[in-house]
């Protein structure tokens, strides 16, 4: 668990050097690097930018391809006056795990690819000098690792990652690399928590620091103007006539907490936050006491060339698809995104259900792919996999706790929820996360096709129902789709019968589809079929109430392993991968802009 993951800010008191750009690179598949000496300097290398997974790059199939060891290192200069305060490198994801060292020295060790960590440099640096950071990544998969899968060796001796996942697996740098300093005594962490009354709304808030110096919180309203003030490192900010942060309708106040020295400021960290309630009440997802409807999507962080690498372009483009489609929502699917992701979400209004790379903990999957069939929560990797599961949650949450777009923690996408193994994990991480929310937001989990209302062991412990349902596509497809439609309400008149009184969002649900492909009548990967499958869905999601959202999948189509069931990748998006609309998104821009927010 990380000490702090507060976004790094430029203020009086806080600096922040990004180190993107070129860094140089080198794959280190016989593993000399360590007794070779490459934690000062890599003997051999290439240019590699930053952010962005290195597989794209390259033209040859051993390097797109490459599992294991891989090494990048960049020089930086480090004014002498930086001496005296806190230095961090923070790395806003390394994929999958990583070691950094600075002029030869281990700083630490970090697991898990997407999700930031601050390596404390400040006493390894030379200051008025250039330094030399080195890191040494590594992207094979396990089944005690987040996200799950295996790796194995050809006959050739090469390494290859099976994922029980379908999306590639990207590795590198894939998002910024920050050289910050902060004052030696500063703010590490803060929280808010919100409560309506009539027109008025009381902001509550703790904030930890490393001193013992009092804070004072003050509160502007989107013009700057002063709205309310509080000294004390825990308070309530009472504020008259707020103006409240709503779906579609966002309305961002800062918050800037400080600490004071008599006149000086010690330290200072001011952030935008939403002042808005999340309720789940029977089968309705409440913001502010007003029923809502999802409309939107499952992503993935995908795009040609830089892989899983943020990049501000695509993601500016991405929102304003989402905005034209009539969305509201999206589903970090199958990983915590980008923090600036979140950020935009806030000042566009979008509710975000968040999710951890739990995703993989389902034998089902791995025999999809040739693996084993048993219960994966019987398997030996159990124990590690849940230390490493709980702690990427707990760093999830620690870091987008503040976001008013965060309604929801997704803790597992289509875990195994058939076998009684099951249920003590379920147990156990649910009680373990029970308090890490302020402001106790809803948690739950995917459920596949394999896990129904008659099936699964653990429908007690989510908060929201997601499913994930491909009737149409995976199971009675094409002309058999009527059986798909009856079988599905089916399932639903159960869920209705059963006085579960809880909502169900459906997470997952398309057709792949060959841009460009037209048929009439439709076939199965044409346009016009994958209209007729959302269509579908969407008799189904206008006959039942508890049905409280729909995030159709895909965005866009987007990088899988390859494989017989995949045609370079996933083609289930509503946009193609260069973001171009296919019938699917002319079909939900008309459906979506005439649902209202309460549907
Ligand atoms: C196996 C059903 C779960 N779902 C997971 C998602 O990551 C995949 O992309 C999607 C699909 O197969 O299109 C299926």
């Amino acid at each position: 668990m990380e000490q702090s993951l507060l976004y790094p800010v430029v203020n009086a008191v806080r600096t922040d050097q990004k180190l993107d750009g070129l860094w140089r690179f080198s794959f280190d598949a016989v593993g000399v690097g360590p007794q070779e000496g490459w934690a000062k300097h890599l003997p051999k290398a290439v240019d590699m930018p930053v952010p962005a997974s290195f597989n794209d790059f390259f033209t040859d199939k051993d390097a797109r391809e490459y599992t294991g060891d891989f090494w990048y290192e960049k020089k930086f200069f480090v004014p002498a006056d930086y001496q005296g305060r806190f230095v961090g490198l923070r790395f806003d994801a390394v994929t999958h795990r990583a070691t950094i060292y600075v002029d030869g020295v281990k700083i630490r060790s970090h697991e898990g690819g997407f999700l930031p960590f601050v390596a404390d440099v400040t006493d390894a640096l030379h200051y008025g000098e250039e330094n030399t950071v080195v890191v040494q990544g590594n992207n094979e998969l396990s089944r005690e690792a987040l996200p799950a899968g295996d790796t194995i060796t050809l006959k050739n001796g090469k390494k290859m990652v099976r994922p029980f996942f379908d999306f590639y697996n990207y590795s590198g740098i894939n998002r910024s690399v920050h050289l910050i300093t902060l004052p030696v005594e500063r703010i590490t962490d803060y929280t808010t928590d919100f409560t309506l009354a009539g027109a008025d709304a009381d902001v509550h808030y703790t904030v930890t620091t490393t001193g013992d110096h009092d804070v004072v919180a003050v509160l502007r309203d989107a013009d700057g103007q002063v709205v309310a003030e509080n000294t004390g490192k825990q308070g309530t900010l009472h504020v008259t006539d707020a103006h409240l942060w709503n779906v579609r309708a966002a309305y961002l106040y800062t918050l800037t907490l400080r600490i004071t020295n008599d006149t000086t400021i010690v330290d200072e960290y001011s952030a935008e936050i939403g002042i808005r309630t999340i309720k789940i009440v029977g089968t309705e997802i409440q913001v502010n006491g007003q029923s809502v409807y999802l409309k939107g999507f499952g992503r993935h962080e995908d795009s040609p060339f830089a892989g899983r690498a943020f990049d501000l372009n695509v993601e500016k483009k991405d929102f304003s698809l989402m905005q034209w489609s009539g969305a509201n929502s999206f589903r970090t699917s199958h990983y915590p995104y980008d923090e600036q992701v979140y950020q935009m979400a806030d000042r566009e209004g979008f509710l975000v259900i968040d999710e951890v790379p739990a995703v993989g903990f389902k034998m089902a999957a791995a025999s999809f792919l040739g693996g084993l069939n048993q219960s994966f929560f019987k398997g030996p990797w159990i124990k590690p996999l849940h230390a490493k599961h709980l702690d990427q949650i707990t760093d999830m949450i620690k870091r987008d706790k503040n976001h008013p777009s965060v309604f929801a923690w997704s803790l597992l996408n289509e875990p195994d929820t058939v076998t009684e193994e099951s249920v003590p994990y379920f147990k156990q991480i649910f009680a373990e996360t029970k308090d890490l929310d302020p402001q106790s937001r809803p948690r739950t989990f995917s459920l596949s096709e394999d896990d129904t209302i008659e099936t699964s062991k653990d429908l007690d412990f989510p908060d929201i129902y997601l499913l994930n349902r491909y009737p149409g596509w995976y199971h009675y497809a094409g002309y058999q789709i009527s059986d798909g439609e009856a079988g599905l309400r089916e399932e639903m008149d159960k869920w209705a019968a059963s006085g579960i009184n809880k909502p169900i969002v459906f997470t997952e649900f398309g057709a792949d589809t060959e841009a460009g492909l037209h048929k009439l009548p439709s076939v199965m990967w044409s346009e016009e079929y994958q209209v007729e499958v959302l269509e579908m869905f969407s008799r189904i999601f206008d006959s039942y109430p508890f049905i409280k959202g729909e995030q159709v999948w895909n965005f866009a189509d987007f990088q899988t392993v390859e494989g017989n069931m995949r045609v370079n990748g996933n083609k289930k998006g509503i946009f193609t991968r260069d973001r171009q609309p296919k019938a699917a998104a002319f079909f939900y821009h008309k459906r979506w802009t005439n649902i209202p927010l309460d549907y």
